[in-house]
């Protein structure tokens, strides 16, 4: 069995570690197949260098999780056709973690449901970022916008996605380990910022209910996580100013970065905001690579 599994925007700025969006137009393929031979193999991976060991690799510690609770007759093997690049910050580890999960439950007749699936591979992508977060996982596997309401016990709410949603992604060739990133942020927050952040969270879910592109506009801020690591991601001061004056309803970090992402109204606002930016980094010496995608509602799908 082939499955597309796709790239995803975590935090969406105001909601770290809660929020979560899916794409189109970017992720991963695998190939899982039943073995009568019982355990996980990982007999090919494509694209990036990954441990094969399936206890070192996000697709096969998530894939033990479930084996773990279904306890089958046969085993599974699986190939990795990567083309997330991990550390990018658009949700790699979590496309593998999730195609093991998501193709072994397909090929098993669907014995659990989309929560036990994001429950098991919330335990591959503790591997990669060295703590248990859902917020690529969820929207991986339900597709469009999700917020996690809560870890333990595992909650997770799908939200509408409104019309004509385009995210433009711009990823800088360096790598930011979303560990790395995760270790340079503060215990304890003020106040204030959280007064703002979590009026932020409020109306942007309201705003995805509602339809209203200037409320969601108005709610893409991040006055708590950014701030720190915005530091890590070359240019972005640059890059936000220059999406925001071509029309995005919204700017910030992918995920741990260094991606930068940019939510627009409309395919033509988004091109317009993806020359823009091109443009703004062309000038720099940091490689760079581009994508333009909608939102995606389906999530991870089988495709052969
Ligand atoms: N199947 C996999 N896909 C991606 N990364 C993996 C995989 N298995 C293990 N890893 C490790 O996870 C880390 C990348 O994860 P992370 O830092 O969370 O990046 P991303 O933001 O791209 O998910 C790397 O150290 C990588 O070696
Ligand atoms: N909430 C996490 C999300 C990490 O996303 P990734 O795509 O960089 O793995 C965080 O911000 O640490």
């Amino acid at each position: 069995m082939k499955i597309f599994s796709p790239a995803t925007v975590a935090n969406v700025s105001c909601g770290f570690d809660v929020l979560g969006f899916c794409l189109e137009s970017i992720g991963d393929e695998m190939v899982i197949r039943k073995t009568d031979e019982k355990g996980i193999r990982i007999t090919k991976i494509e694209g990036f260098d990954l441990p094969f060991e399936a206890e070192k690799n996000v697709a096969g510690v998530s894939a033990l999780a479930l084996m773990e609770a279904a306890k089958p007759n046969c085993g599974f093997e699986i190939e990795i056709y990567k083309n997330i690049k991990p550390g990018s910050g658009v949700g790699s580890s979590s496309a593998s973690a999730v195609g093991s999960v998501f193709g072994i439950n397909e090929l098993l007749g669907r014995p659990f449901d989309k929560t036990q699936l994001t429950n098991f591979a919330m335990k591959g992508e503790a591997l990669a970022s060295q703590c248990e977060h859902a917020d690529n996982i969820a929207p991986a596997i339900f597709g469009g916008f999700t917020l996690v309401k809560s870890v333990t016990p595992l909650e997770v709410l799908q939200l509408p996605t409104p019309a004509n949603l385009f995210a433009v992604i711009i990823h800088p060739q360096i790598e930011i380990k979303t560990s790395e990133a995760r270790s340079i942020l503060p215990k304890q927050i003020d106040l204030q910022k959280a007064i703002t952040q979590w009026s932020n969270v409020g109306s942007l879910v309201h705003a995805l209910h509602t339809s209203d592109y200037g409320l969601l506009s108005r709610s893409l801020s991040d006055v708590v996580v950014e701030p720190y690591r915005k530091q890590l991601i070359p240019h972005f001061d640059d890059l936000r100013e220059s999406a925001l004056k071509n029309g995005a309803l919204g700017c910030g970090i992918s995920g741990s970065g260094p991606s930068v992402f940019s939510l627009c109204h409309g395919r033509e606002t988004a091109k317009n905001v993806a020359r823009a930016i091109k443009t703004l980094f062309s000038k720099t010496d940091i490689p760079f690579e581009m994508y333009l995608s909608r939102i995606n509602t389906e999530g991870i799908k089988v495709i052969g």
